[in-house]
C-alpha cells in the first residue's frame, strides 16, 4: 500500500524549497504527497521578496477538510510564520493524534530572510516542540529554542542534542551543515541512542532547501521504515545524492536547488 504523506509548510515559485520541495522529495520516495500551505513566499534562488502569511482560521480550514477525508501516514512541518499559525497546527495535530511527525523549526531562510517571527518561536517551542516525533534544527535554530549560544565545536553536538531534548521532545536531529569543513555531520539523539551521521561534504552552490528535503524525506521514510534511526539515515544519503545531482540543474542565478531523482526507490 501506498503511504500517504502531508506537508505543512510555505511555498517557493522557484520549486527548490517549502512545499514544492517536500512533495518532489516525497514522489521520489514512493509516497502520495498533500500538502496545506502557511504563507505565499515570493523568493527564488537569491532570497525572499516578500511573504503573504495564510491566516490561521484558512491553515485550521485546510488541515480539517483534508483529515476528515484522507488518512494521513507522516507529516513534515516546515515554515510557520507567526504565533498564531503555530497555535493552529498545534490543535489539529492533537485533534487527529497524527502520527510520525517532524518538525523542521524553520527561522531563518538561507538568504538570511526570516520565515518565523522573532516572537514565535517560544510557541514554537512551547505548543509544538512536545507535539512533534522528531525535530530538525540546524544550529543558529537550536541556539534561538534554547536561548543559548550557537555551538561552533562538532564535539559539542551531543550535549547541545540532549538540552533538546530535555525542552520534552521526542527525538533530535541536530543538523550541523552550517559548521563548514569537508564533511556535513548531524547528531541523531533518538530512542536511548546518540549517533553521528557523516556525509562527504558536496562541493556545490545548490544547497537551497537541503534542510526541507532532508525532513520531508525523512518523513516520508518513516511512512515506509519501521524506525526512526533507518528512516533519519536513509534520508541524509538521499540528501547527498540530491546534492550531487543538482549539478545537472540550471535553476537560477543564486543558491540553486537540489535535484529529486525517482530511479532508487522503484
Ligand atoms: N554541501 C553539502 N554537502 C553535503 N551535505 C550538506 C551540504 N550542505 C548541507 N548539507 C546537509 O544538509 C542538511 C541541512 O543542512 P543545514 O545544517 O544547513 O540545515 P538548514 O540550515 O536547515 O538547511 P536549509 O538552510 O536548507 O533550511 C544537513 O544534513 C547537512 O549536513
Ligand atoms: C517556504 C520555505 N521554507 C523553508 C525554507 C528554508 O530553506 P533554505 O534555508 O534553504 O532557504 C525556505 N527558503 N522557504
Amino acid at each position: 500500500m501506498i503511504r500517504n504523506v502531508l506537508t505543512i509548510a510555505g511555498t517557493d515559485p522557484s520549486g527548490g524549497a517549502g512545499v514544492q520541495a517536500d512533495l518532489k522529495t516525497f514522489s521520489a520516495h514512493g509516497t502520495y504527497g498533500m500538502s496545506v500551505i502557511t504563507a505565499l513566499v515570493a523568493q527564488t534562488t537569491t532570497g525572499v521578496s516578500a511573504v503573504h502569511e495564510v491566516p490561521a482560521g484558512f491553515v485550521t480550514e485546510q488541515l480539517r477538510t483534508l483529515l476528515d477525508d484522507v488518512r494521513v501516514d507522516a507529516v513534515k512541518i516546515g515554515m510557520l510564520s507567526d504565533a498564531a499559525i503555530i497555535g493552529a497546527v498545534a490543535a489539529e495535530l492533537e485533534r487527529y493524534r497524527l502520527p510520525n511527525v517532524v518538525l523542521d523549526p524553520v527561522m531563518v531562510a538561507k538568504s538570511g530572510d526570516r520565515l518565523l517571527a522573532e516572537e514565535a518561536v517560544l510557541a514554537l517551542r512551547d505548543e509544538l516542540l512536545p507535539r512533534a516525533d522528531l525535530i530538525t534544527p540546524n544550529l543558529p535554530e537550536a541556539a534561538d529554542l534554547l536561548g543559548a549560544e550557537e555551538i561552533t565545536d562538532v564535539a559539542d553536538m551531543p550535549a547541545q542534542a540532549a538540552r533538546l531534548r530535555r525542552l520534552g521532545v521526542a527525538r533530535v536531529l541536530l543538523k550541523g551543515g552550517h559548521l563548514g569543513g569537508s564533511s556535513s555531520v548531524d547528531v541523531l539523539d533518538a530512542d536511548g541512542a546518540v549517533e553521528f551521521l557523516r556525509e562527504e561534504r558536496v562541493d556545490t552552490k545548490n544547497d537551497h532547501g537541503t534542510g526541507c528535503t532532508l525532513s520531508a524525506a525523512t518523513a516520508a521514510l518513516r511512512a515506509r521504515r519501521p524506525d526512526w534511526a533507518t528512516a533519519v539515515r536513509e534520508a541524509k544519503e538521499y540528501l547527498s545524492g540530491a546534492l550531487r545531482a543538482a549539478e545537472q540543474l540550471e535553476v537560477g542565478q543564486g543558491h540553486g536547488p537540489v535535484h529529486h531523482f525517482h530511479d532508487r526507490w522503484d
